[in-house]
Formats: structure tokens, C-alpha cells, sequence
């Protein structure tokens, strides 16, 4: 079963919630890059479990530590870069009640059809979001290179129990648009609790989890997230585009269900005349003045700020009884679930689309450079 992402930048990912470790193993990476390993663990640490009321108690301290791929001076090396991720407090008897009986919206029905059995039930197994933190790890390096190209990613909780934060100033590439842009990644590097570039707006999602979580139910969101300073012809036509990489990618973080860029499913409702991006020269150099377009036409870079929104189910595990069956026995079965699990995986997860989307622009960089 392949974990694996990438074409030049290849990043697997392994262990499971319950193992001793997780990890992931990144290949292609260029060699000389200095990893600023107290960036990296903090970068690791905004996706860290336990520490919020209202995700998980688990409590992990996600160190990650590096076990190959840096030289004496701490630089990449060209080796595969490996690093692993402990887990330090797993608690697997909260998981014998569903060995045979799936719980509905989590993999455990799936992952018994294709295993029947092998599979590793507690924790989510492979499934679990835990496998999330190496993808911190090697997204966290990426991250730190793409800012050697002048590079920069942002996300934030663009949407969460219906409320709305104060977009990305993105669908517009006015030079003016573009000075808010860069001030809202700048107010987001501030480190507050909930990444919303309005924190009243972080303030009520948070009421609003907690009030969830106290009726045993859970919740879905959108997560928004731009990248600035790419240059125009980065990536390639048809079926290894900007979007195919980053959509293949993002829909390998857990509970993802929607990608769109730019305008999205919006612009189907939208006539041409208003949807297409009129150009404009700018210092000697041709710009869209709007970018609907996400910052890419054809599969290719404009430019402009690539924005791209990713859609979160709601956490499957719910604290209320519900209809399953016995696999064992195939009869009819009522399932509690029990384990300690987040309310919403949205917050913790802007961290995740972050890593996700250098993973894959860093990728394409790497791959389709331009030309
Ligand atoms: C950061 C993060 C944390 C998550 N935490 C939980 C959790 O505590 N409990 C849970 O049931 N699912 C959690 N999930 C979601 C499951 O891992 C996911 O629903 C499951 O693997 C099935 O994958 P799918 O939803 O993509 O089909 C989390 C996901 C992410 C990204
Ligand atoms: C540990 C993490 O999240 C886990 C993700 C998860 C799931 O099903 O995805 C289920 C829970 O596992 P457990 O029952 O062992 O506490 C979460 O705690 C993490 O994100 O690091």
C-alpha cells in the first residue's frame, strides 16, 4: 500500500496511531538547505494534539527528531531525509469494542474489506489523523526552502459551524489587494490560537466547537490557504498541473471531502465577461489585475496568488449511540464509541494544508520549473 506523494519531491509517510512512532521518509529534496530545526518543531507543534479544549486529549509532545539526511552542519545532504515521531500515549483498549464492529464515517469498514483483519484497528490505525504530524515534518522542511525562493503559505479557518472569516484578499491582484493579502499571512504568523485572520471570528468558531462538543457531536469547515511570490510558468499541462498535484496531495489529509481553486464551484455560475482575469503590464511584466483564476491557467502559474480551499467532513467519531454491524457475526449492532477525539479536525489541520500545499508547489517547482 503506497503512502507516497510526488514526482521530484517524493514524501512517504508510515506508522500508525498506536505504533511506537510515526514518520516519513522525503526524497528528492535539494542538498545544502540549513533546516532550522527549532522553526521546524514549532512549526510541528501547531498540529500537535492535547493541548485545546476542544480537540483531543492526547496529549503528545511531537518532537519530531531527524535520523537521516543532514550533514554534521545540520544542512540536507542529498541522502533521504527520515524522521520519526513518537507515540507516547496511546490508549488501545478504547478500541476493542470496534475490532469487528466499524464505526460509521471512519475507515474501519473499508480498511477490514481490503485487509479483513490484518488491519490495525486502534487509534485509526494507518487512517488516523496522527499521520498528519510527519506530514508537518517533511511539509515544515518544504516550507523553509520554498522561503529560500521567496516563497511564502498561508492558511487560515476560512469557515467554520457557519461562521465565516474575513476571506483571503485574493480573487482581486490589484496592487493594493495585494498589500492586504500580505498583511493578513503577516497577522497570521502572530501565533494566535485559532488561525482566523479576524480573531473574533476564531473567538466564536471556538463557542461554537465547545457548545458542539457538550452535545457529543462534531463539525466540519473550510480551510483557506494562498501562496505568493511563485513566478508565472511554474508546472505543467493537463494531468500534472498545479491542480492535479495539490488536489491529489490535499485529498490525502483525513476527512478531506472538497478542493476548489480560485473562484471554484462559484465560477460555474458566472459568465465569462465576469469570470476571466483581464490582463495588465505591470514593471514590464504582463499580470492578470484579478485572479478567479487561483493563480493558475492550463496548469500553469499566473503569478498571481495561488488560492485554494479544502472542505473538512465532520470527526466521524461521535459520542452517541449508533446503528452498526458485527462483522464477525453480521448481524445488526449498536456501536458507542469511546477513545479521546477531536470535535473538529479544521483548526488543527490549517497547519496540515499549509505543509501539504509547499509539499506540492515545492513539488512542482522542483519537477516543472519554469521555463
Ligand atoms: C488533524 C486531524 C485530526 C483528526 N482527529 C480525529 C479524531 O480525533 N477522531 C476521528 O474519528 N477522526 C479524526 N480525524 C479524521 C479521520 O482521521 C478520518 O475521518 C478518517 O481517517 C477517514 O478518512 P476520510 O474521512 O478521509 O475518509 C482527524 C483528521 C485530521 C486531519
Ligand atoms: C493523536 C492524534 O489524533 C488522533 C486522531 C484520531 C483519528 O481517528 O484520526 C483519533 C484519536 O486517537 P486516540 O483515540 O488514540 O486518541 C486522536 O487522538 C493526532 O492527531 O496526533
Amino acid at each position: 500500500m503506497p503512502s507516497t506523494l510526488g514526482t521530484a519531491l517524493r514524501v512517504s509517510v508510515f506508522g500508525q496511531s498506536h505504533s511506537p512512532a510515526v514518520g516519513c521518509v522525503v526524497e528528492g529534496l535539494p542538498a545544502g538547505l540549513c533546516v532550522d530545526q527549532d522553526a521546524l518543531a514549532a512549526f510541528v507543534a501547531r498540529r500537535a494534539p492535547g493541548s485545546d479544549p476542544w480537540g483531543t486529549p492526547r496529549r503528545e509532545p511531537d518532537v519530531p527528531r531527524i535520523v537521516s539526511g543532514l550533514n554534521s552542519r545540520g544542512e540536507t545532504c542529498g541522502a533521504p531525509l527520515a524522521a520519526v515521531i513518537e507515540n507516547t500515549n496511546t490508549r488501545s483498549h478504547d478500541y476493542d469494542n470496534l475490532l469487528d464492529v466499524p464505526r460509521p464515517g471512519h475507515a474501519d469498514f473499508t480498511a477490514w474489506a481490503k485487509w479483513h483483519g490484518a488491519q490495525d484497528v486502534p487509534g485509526g490505525g494507518h487512517f488516523s489523523g496522527r499521520l498528519t504530524g510527519p506530514l508537518c515534518v517533511a511539509g515544515g522542511i518544504a516550507l523553509q526552502w520554498l522561503a529560500t525562493r521567496g516563497v511564502t503559505v498561508r492558511a487560515h479557518v476560512a469557515e467554520l459551524a457557519g461562521i465565516e472569516d474575513t476571506p483571503f484578499s485574493a480573487l482581486d491582484n490589484s496592487l493594493a489587494a495585494n498589500a492586504e493579502l500580505a498583511r493578513q499571512m503577516d497577522a497570521l504568523a502572530d501565533g494566535r490560537r485559532v488561525p482566523t485572520v479576524d480573531p473574533r471570528a476564531g473567538e466564536l468558531m471556538v463557542d461554537a466547537v465547545m457548545a458542539t462538543r457538550a452535545e457529543k457531536d462534531t463539525l466540519g469547515g473550510i480551510v483557506e490557504c494562498v501562496a505568493t511570490g511563485l513566478p508565472a510558468g511554474t508546472g505543467s499541462p493537463m494531468f500534472d498541473g498545479m491542480e492535479n498535484v495539490l488536489a491529489r496531495d490535499l485529498f490525502g489529509i483525513p476527512s478531506v471531502k472538497g478542493v476548489e481553486f480560485g473562484r471554484g464551484f462559484a465560477a460555474a455560475r458566472l459568465r465569462g465577461t465576469q469570470n476571466n482575469d483581464a490582463y495588465e503590464v505591470r514593471d514590464g511584466a504582463c499580470v492578470p489585475r484579478t485572479n478567479n483564476a487561483g493563480g493558475i491557467l492550463g496548469g500553469i502559474t499566473t503569478g498571481a496568488p495561488l488560492l485554494v480551499r479544502c472542505a473538512f467532513k465532520p470527526i466521524s467519531s461521535v459520542m452517541v449511540e449508533q446503528d452498526s454491524v458485527d462483522l464477525g457475526t453480521m448481524e445488526p449492532a449498536r456501536l458507542e464509541v469511546r477513545g479521546r477525539h477531536d470535535t473538529t479536525a479544521v483548526i488543527r489541520a490549517v497547519p496540515v494544508v499549509e505543509a501539504v500545499c509547499a509539499l506540492g508547489i515545492a513539488d512542482a517547482l522542483l519537477a516543472w520549473p519554469a521555463e
